[in-house]
């Protein structure tokens, strides 16, 4: 990964004596959509911040398109941002709040139009620009904070939970802008998110953090069925994972691992060398979870609606098969 766009060689990022993200390296390509995901504190805006030269670094360097831009200033770095708390200016018309990044670069006036223009125009916006931002809609107002974000040609664009204050719909609705435009525009992009369904449907490539480390980086398809760890997997929704010392007990294991990982969906219940006690049965419409009190503490299933259905109280045997099992390493201590 030498060819790396934007590079972060061993990033260590404080607040005071807090030391918010440690050792920090990372890589993006060219054109590459990367996600950070991870819970709340664990770092993600941080080191965003220190990528837009908002916060310095107490170590290590950030090099983009092969210049080190650790000490350059935010406004010399090229790089653009929507973050969630960079509300429009409301005083501001749409139009204004578009061309304001251009007007503090001091293109000429003509310039600043067509660009404005046409950055409306690419996020769907065409016609709304002498609107001010109260009267467009929430999922709108978002769309102008995009295109204020690239009309500035960035060469990087970083993106932090970018649609949490929208409503389900829009969200989908601005996934797949945000989808297009990153194809379009081919610019690097990274979305930092808590959200696994958003990462999953968005980026090439998910970093999982935790306290300010990486905990796995790799494709969506990879996290999604391989986490490496506990940590990860009960980040992606692996909801049962039980030590291979507690599993051996009771069955042989198909080779080394610490810990094994299910999903609900990946329980079997009706049948199996396990008993249970059905606890909750919640329909779901496609399928019904059920929550099965068992030797092993609680587990959470998932299975289809028109199976045999299973009452609270009722006894109940079930599987936890192995063919469907992620093997899991030990977490580091946070
Ligand atoms: N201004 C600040 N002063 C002191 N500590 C801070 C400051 N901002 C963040 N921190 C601390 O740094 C750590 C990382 O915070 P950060 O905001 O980067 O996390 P995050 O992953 O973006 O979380 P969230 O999803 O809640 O935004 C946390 O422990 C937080 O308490």
């Amino acid at each position: 990964m030498s060819d790396a766009f934007l590079r972060l060689h061993d990033v260590t990022l404080r607040y005071g004596r807090t030391i918010a993200v440690e050792k920090l390296n990372l890589a993006v390509s060219a054109g590459e959509f990367v996600a950070l995901l991870g819970p709340s504190g664990c770092g993600k805006t941080t080191t965003m911040r220190a990528i837009a030269g908002l916060l310095k670094p107490s170590a290590g360097r950030i090099v983009i398109d092969g210049a080190d831009v650790t000490r350059v200033a935010p406004n010399k770095r090229d790089v653009g941002l929507m973050f969630q708390s960079y509300a429009l200016f409301p005083h501001l018309t749409v139009f204004e709040n578009v061309a304001f990044g251009l007007r503090l670069r001091k293109l000429p006036d003509a310039d600043i139009k067509t660009r404005a223009i046409q950055a409306l125009a690419s996020v769907g916006l065409a016609g709304t620009e002498e609107k001010l931002p109260k009267e467009l809609s929430g999922g709108q107002q978002q769309r102008v904070a995009l295109a204020r974000a690239i009309v500035v040609r960035p060469r990087l664009l970083l993106l932090d939970e970018p649609l949490s204050n929208l409503d389900a719909r829009l969200r989908l609705e601005m996934r797949s802008e945000i989808t297009r435009l990153q194809r379009e525009l081919n610019l690097p992009m990274i979305y930092v998110t808590h959200d696994q369904v958003e990462a999953l449907a968005l980026a090439d490539r998910i970093i999982v953090m935790r306290a300010g480390r990486i905990e796995q980086d790799g494709t969506p398809e990879v996290i999604y069925a391989k986490p490496r760890n506990e940590f990860v997997a009960r980040f992606v929704g692996f909801e049962t994972i039980l030590t291979a010392a507690r599993l051996a007990a009771h069955a042989r294991l198909p080779g080394p691992a610490y810990a094994f990982g299910w999903r609900p969906r990946h329980v079997v219940v009706g049948t199996g060398p396990y008993q249970g006690h059905v606890r909750g049965a919640s329909y779901l419409g496609e399928t019904v979870e059920y929550l099965i009190e068992s030797e092993f503490g609680p587990i959470k299933a998932e299975v289809a609606a028109d199976a045999p259905r299973h009452g609270p109280g009722q006894a109940v045997a079930f599987d936890l098969p192995f063919a469907r099992a992620a093997p899991l390493a030990a977490d580091l201590p946070a």
